[in-house]
């Protein structure tokens, strides 16, 4: 029997693919992207990150596997990949003040984003929940993964790509696919089909995310 991750994988493609091909994406490759743009995609994408660390600390309350709580936690540490450090220097290098980010109104889809994350575990459960932090690894791999060898002529744009093609972002990625296969293992077909679509939820918003910046969405 498939895994339940490769299940998912194939059942959000198409969304995966025009991730992909997203202007945003390939702007960002191309050097193009305006930097007002990337600006606002790291102020909405702040928001998302301190919740998406919070939801691993939450999941790892409730679970009871050893290895899955400790990587969880280190998760909601923000130690699983090497995002964290990497934003505080875009932040510097784009001079966005603290300031500005206290003014920074969440724009629909992150707040739609995390709020959908917040109920996969609130109203569901934490292998849902699991389910929909998934594509957060997964997706931004495999962007690195394709855009490392063309890179970035844009500095801050490179190290984006260089961070998610990293072998600890792998890593993480990797051991986030096999947590997922194994409560996917453990849930019954019921379950498996929630998981799969709180996958395939994230796998929208994440498409969207890039939309969003690149329309600079608002309310
Ligand atoms: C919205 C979103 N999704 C995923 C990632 C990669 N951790 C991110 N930084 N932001």
């Amino acid at each position: 029997m498939a895994k339940i991750t490769e299940t998912m994988r194939k059942q959000s493609q198409p969304l995966w693919e025009s991730s992909f091909n997203h202007p945003f994406i390939k702007q960002l490759s191309a050097g193009s992207l305006p930097q007002q743009t990337f600006r606002y995609y790291l102020k909405q994408d702040r928001y998302y990150l301190q919740n998406f660390a919070d939801l691993h600390g939450k999941i790892a309350d409730q679970m009871d596997d050893p290895d899955i709580k400790r990587f969880l936690y280190d998760g909601a540490k923000g130690f699983n990949d090497s995002e964290k450090e990497v934003r505080i220097e875009f932040f510097k290098e784009l001079n966005i003040t603290q300031q500005e980010i206290d003014q920074t109104e969440i724009a629909p889809n992150a707040y739609s984003y995390v709020t959908h994350m917040y109920h996969e575990l609130n109203e569901g459960t934490p292998a849902r929940a699991a389910a929909a932090l998934l594509p957060c690894y997964w997706l931004y791999n495999e962007i690195g993964k394709r855009l490392i060898e063309a890179g970035s002529p844009i500095k801050v744009y490179q190290q984006f790509i260089e961070t998610y093609d990293s072998k600890a972002f792998t890593n993480a990625t990797a051991r986030m696919i096999e947590i997922v296969d194994k409560l996917g293992e453990e849930a019954d077909a019921q379950e498996q089909e929630k998981m799969q679509t709180a996958f395939l939820r994230s796998s929208f918003f994440e498409l969207h995310f890039w939309e969003m910046a690149y329309r600079h969405e608002m309310w």
